[in-house]
Order: structure tokens, then C-alpha cells, then sequence
């Protein structure tokens, strides 16, 4: 009921009819740039969908739900962003990096997270990847690192760093005053998968974060690599 009131005033909103003060920021940034209505509708849907389901079959499965919630949150971003005017990439290939973006951080979100979801009832990854490493949601509620939790987790941080390493191919094509915060938030968001390996993959009593050293560090990295923009300089120098 509450997502079917949030539905119906998103679509108010987009057409100029805010509700309250929020709805109206909202709609002033909808008239402003050239936002879609879509991913946000689908961020919706993700919500209704983690109402009714707790299990992830597949890969294809768990993707789909780290879409709704997190890739529309890239796609709606890139249009407020904007493209570098120089910019020789397609905008198709931008929306993909954006969209990686969102699901990288969400799988490292779920990563991070095994022990506080299953506390709450919840398995946030792909039944059959756990199946085949000798696991079951049985040893998710038990909580105890073995070896094959740490051969199922190593698996998982590659698959979610192959999303950040997508989506920084992305983030020099933005507009320059954009590329700073995106790359400060890919470089710290990223180093929670190395924190979790620094805990030996306990994801069940730990929860990995960045310390506030290695926060300010990576700000002025962030900031010598968004000074790279889509020109023939090569990216690979930084
Ligand atoms: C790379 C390019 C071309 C553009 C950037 C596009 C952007 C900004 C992408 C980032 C998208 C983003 C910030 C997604 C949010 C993902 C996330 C970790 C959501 C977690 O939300 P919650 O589940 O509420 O977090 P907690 O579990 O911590 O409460």
C-alpha cells in the first residue's frame, strides 16, 4: 500500500504535482534535466520485490534484484551528471558503466552484510553458487568461516570488483565536475571488498568499512584520476 502511494505520487511528481517538500525538490530536478520516470518506477518494484522474496536462485536472479535497487540509482544519476560535451563513447556505454556502478556497490553491500541479513532471515546470494561450494543457508545462520565460505566469498569479491573494473571505464566519459565524487565513492565503496579479506571473509560477526585514514587518502587519488577525461590521454597512467 505505502510502495502503491509512493508510485502514484512519483508519477504526480513528475508531472509537476509535488506533494510535500521532497516530492517538490524531486520534480525541480525532473524539469531541469532530462531524468526518466523508468528506473525509478523499477527501484519501486525492487522494494515490492524484497517484501516478498528472501532467496536468490540463480546469479540472473540476484542481479535482477541488485538492478532495482541499486543500477536504476546509476541510471538515474548519469542524466543530472551529465556527459563530457567531448565525449566520444556511446551514451549506451556511460548508462552501462553507471548501471555497473550500482551493482557492484550493492553485491558489496550484500557481501558485507551476510551475517545482519541472515540475522533478519535473509540470504542475499545465489542459492546454487552456495550449493556448489558445499553450503547451505544453514551454514549462512551458523556463521562460521570454514573454507569453503572462504572459496565461495573469493568467488563473489571477483565478480563484484568485475563490475567496479566496468564501471570505471565509464566515469572518465562524464562531465569533469562529476568524475571527483564518482571516483571517490568507486574507490572507497571498492576497498570494502578488501576490507572484508582483511577479516578473513567474516562477513557474519564483522562488518568491513574503510577507516577514516584510508578515506582521506583515496580523496586526492579520486581527484588525480578525475582530471582524466575522454581525451587520447591514456587512462592507464593513474
Ligand atoms: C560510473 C558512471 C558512469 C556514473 C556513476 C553512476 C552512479 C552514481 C552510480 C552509483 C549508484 C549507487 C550509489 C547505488 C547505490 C548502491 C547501494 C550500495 C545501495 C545500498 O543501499 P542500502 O541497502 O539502503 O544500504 P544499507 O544496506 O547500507 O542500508
Amino acid at each position: 500500500m505505502a510502495l502503491d502511494r509512493w508510485e502514484s505520487r512519483l508519477e504526480d511528481l513528475f508531472q509537476g504535482r509535488p506533494y510535500d517538500m521532497l516530492d517538490a525538490a524531486l520534480s525541480d530536478t525532473v524539469g531541469k534535466f532530462p531524468v526518466d520516470i523508468q528506473p525509478f518506477k523499477d527501484m519501486i518494484e525492487g522494494m515490492r520485490l524484497d517484501l516478498k522474496k528472501s532467496r536468490y536462485k540463480n546469479f540472473d536472479e540476484l542481479y535482477l534484484y541488485c538492478y532495482y535497487v541499486a543500477g536504476t540509482v546509476g541510471l538515474m544519476s548519469v542524466p543530472v551528471m551529465g556527459i563530457a560535451p567531448e565525449s566520444q563513447a556511446t551514451t549506451e556505454s556511460v548508462y552501462n558503466a553507471a548501471l555497473s556502478l550500482g551493482i557492484a556497490n550493492q553485491l558489496t553491500n550484500i557481501l558485507r552484510d551476510v551475517g545482519e541479513d541472515a540475522r533478519r532471515g535473509r540470504v542475499y546470494l545465489p542459492q546454487d553458487e552456495l550449493a556448489q561450494a558445499g553450503l547451505s543457508d544453514e551454514d549462512i545462520f551458523a556463521g562460521k568461516v570454514t573454507d569453503k565460505w572462504r572459496n565461495f566469498m573469493k568467488n563473489q569479491i571477483k565478480r563484484a570488483r568485475m563490475f567496479f573494473d566496468e564501471a570505471e571505464k565509464g566515469v572518465t566519459q562524464l562531465s569533469s565536475a562529476s568524475r571527483w565524487p564518482v571516483w571517490a565513492s568507486l574507490l572507497l565503496y571498492r576497498q570494502i571488498l578488501d576490507e572484508i579479506e582483511a577479516n578473513d571473509y567474516d562477513s557474519f560477526t564483522k562488518r568491513a568499512y574503510v577507516s577514516k585514514a584510508n578515506k582521506i587518502t583515496a580523496l586526492p587519488l579520486a581527484y588525480a584520476r578525475s582530471l582524466i577525461g575522454p581525451s587520447k590521454i591514456s587512462s592507464k597512467v593513474l
